[in-house]
């Protein structure tokens, strides 16, 4: 693309030189995603109510508090400050609380919800599946970190705290901060720096829908995700905040593609032995192949270029989809059961190739109202298998028609199932539909859901709008696809979610 050779040349021999120093492995992987407003907030439940109710963020409203990721004011800042929980540390099975290693304070994951979801990110997703030696995977939100001035986290490893969790992921949020990088070692002592405190206020962009309206990217999120062994620290924070969301990267060990263990050291030395590992370390270094890394500097700040995948792996992919749907066919029902429950872990979060549409990835509109004809791979297959066992297939979008569910929407919300938040005590239109969605990607987050109730297998478009298409209706991204063994109605006192 009109490159001057000698810009090539340094390219190339930076490229080359990274390759050198990651030979032996490729130990972490970072990148930006947008942070769009439409899915900008969170929801955290401070963990004593007197601090909420202290707390100037709350203005006097008791939990659960929606902050806008976009709009991090200080005064919402200063409150999250006061309202988390002391950040503790592992040490063996107990957790420790010494500002000496771990000054900050946290929302652990039951007490936060998230509106932003990485893996509605192909990018995101499929960057870490190659980190993953091409293996699925899923997350577990685990926590809110809040930094303030002078908070930091000294040299760790993170606790393996799932038996399939194999590796962090780290997202930041957008507020401004000095300080704070997070510094990754690994074991030959190769040091990457994720310096963010520059770029967290990057404004993103969103070439889709070309104007700044309500589903346009205002901006980045940088990411970083790293094995379980690689020690990390973070820095003092010198100025302002950072927020930080991360995750458990968990690989489900009952996937004939892996091995027997989940164990962070034995997929890793599987990605070692592994013939190809050369060429898959080349391929997730690709993307820095056309920008300058400065090591030390982050891999983050390297602009991606656009993956193509291979025809290999698209015929994967497809392999895959039809095998599940023979699958599908031919289980009994609790065979059946079984399978979709650990598809549905792995399609959540997932990332097949022959999907790279998938997770939000293309948001887009479309005039179709077919749903089904949008299907593709994996998706397809498994609806047109279930809909030959007469089980009962419906997409719905989050937007538009969670309300048919009525009384399921309590469910998820909340902590307590006893005493859920109920949508009546939002306080405004636009809560509310913050609830709804968070409602609904609580639901999916949750990982171990009632297996005799319904399955949510994919996110996928959905939503009514009144964008283009002019003449005729037209739906905005994410419409989540829903397969029940029972009936899915329109009756407000459907309860079975
Ligand atoms: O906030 C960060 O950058 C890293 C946090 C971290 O290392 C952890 O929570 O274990
Ligand atoms: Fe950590």
């Amino acid at each position: 693309m009109g490159e001057e050779p000698e810009q090539m040349e340094e390219r190339v021999v930076e490229f080359r030189k990274i390759l050198e120093d990651y030979s032996a492995e490729a130990f972490c992987v970072g990148g930006q995603v947008p942070l769009r407003k439409k899915f900008s907030k969170i929801v955290c439940w401070p963990a004593v109510a007197e601090v909420a109710a202290k707390s100037p963020a709350t203005e006097g409203r008791s939990s659960p508090w929606v902050i806008n990721l976009l709009e991090c004011t200080e005064k919402v800042l200063a409150g999250l400050q006061s309202a988390g929980s002391p950040s503790p540390f592992g040490r063996g099975s107990e957790k420790v609380f010494d500002e000496r290693v771990r000054k900050a304070v946290e929302f652990p994951a039951e007490r936060m919800a998230s509106q932003f979801v990485p893996v509605f990110n192909a990018e995101f997703c499929s960057r870490i599946q190659r980190l993953l030696g091409g293996r699925s995977f899923f997350l577990q939100p685990h926590k809110l970190n809040v930094y303030g001035e002078g908070a930091h986290f000294a040299k760790h490893k993170d606790t393996i705290r799932d038996p399939r969790m194999v590796a962090s992921v780290v997202v930041c949020c957008p507020t401004s901060f000095e300080g704070g990088v997070l510094s990754l070692v690994d074991n030959r002592g190769i040091q990457i720096d994720f310096d963010w405190s520059q770029s967290a206020l990057t404004p993103g962009n969103n070439p889709d829908r070309g104007s700044a309206d309500a589903g346009g990217a205002d901006r980045v999120m940088n990411w970083a995700c790293f094995f379980c062994d690689v020690d990390h620290e973070v820095s003092p924070v010198t100025k302002g905040t950072r927020l930080t969301l991360t995750y458990d990267v968990c690989i489900d060990s009952t996937d004939s593609e892996r091995g027997d263990s989940g164990s962070g050291g034995v997929v890793k030395a599987e990605v070692e032995q592994d013939s190809k590992a050369q060429k898959r370390l080349a391929e997730s270094l690709g993307f820095l192949s056309g920008s300058r890394l400065k090591r030390r500097r982050g891999v983050e700040e390297q602009k991606s270029e656009v993956e193509q995948k291979s025809e290999v792996e698209q015929g994967k992919g497809n392999e895959v989809a039809s095998q599940i749907a023979s699958k599908v066919e031919s289980r009994s029902e609790e065979q059946l059961l079984t399978l979709l429950d650990k598809l549905n872990g792995a399609h959540r979060y997932g990332y097949y190739p022959a999907h790279d549409y998938a997770f939000g990835a293309t948001d887009t509109w479309t005039g179709e109202r077919d749903w089904e004809s949008q299907l593709k791979g994996v998706d397809l297959q498994l609806h047109r298998a279930l809909m030959k066992r007469g089980w009962v297939a419906k997409l719905f979008a989050l937007y538009a028609e969670l309300d048919l569910y009525g009384p399921a929407i309590h469910f998820n919300v909340g902590l307590d199932p006893e005493d859920p938040v109920s949508m009546e005590d939002a306080i405004d239109s636009e809560e509310l539909e913050t609830l709804r969605s968070i409602t609904e990607l609580r639901m999916i987050n949750t990982p171990q859901r009632d297996p005799s109730a319904i399955y949510v297998y994919s996110f996928w478009y959905g939503s009514t709008g009144n964008e283009p298409f002019e003449g005729h209706d037209s739906y905005y991204a994410r419409t989540v696809l829903v397969f029940s063994k029972s009936p899915i109605t329109n009756d407000r006192d459907h309860t079975t979610l």
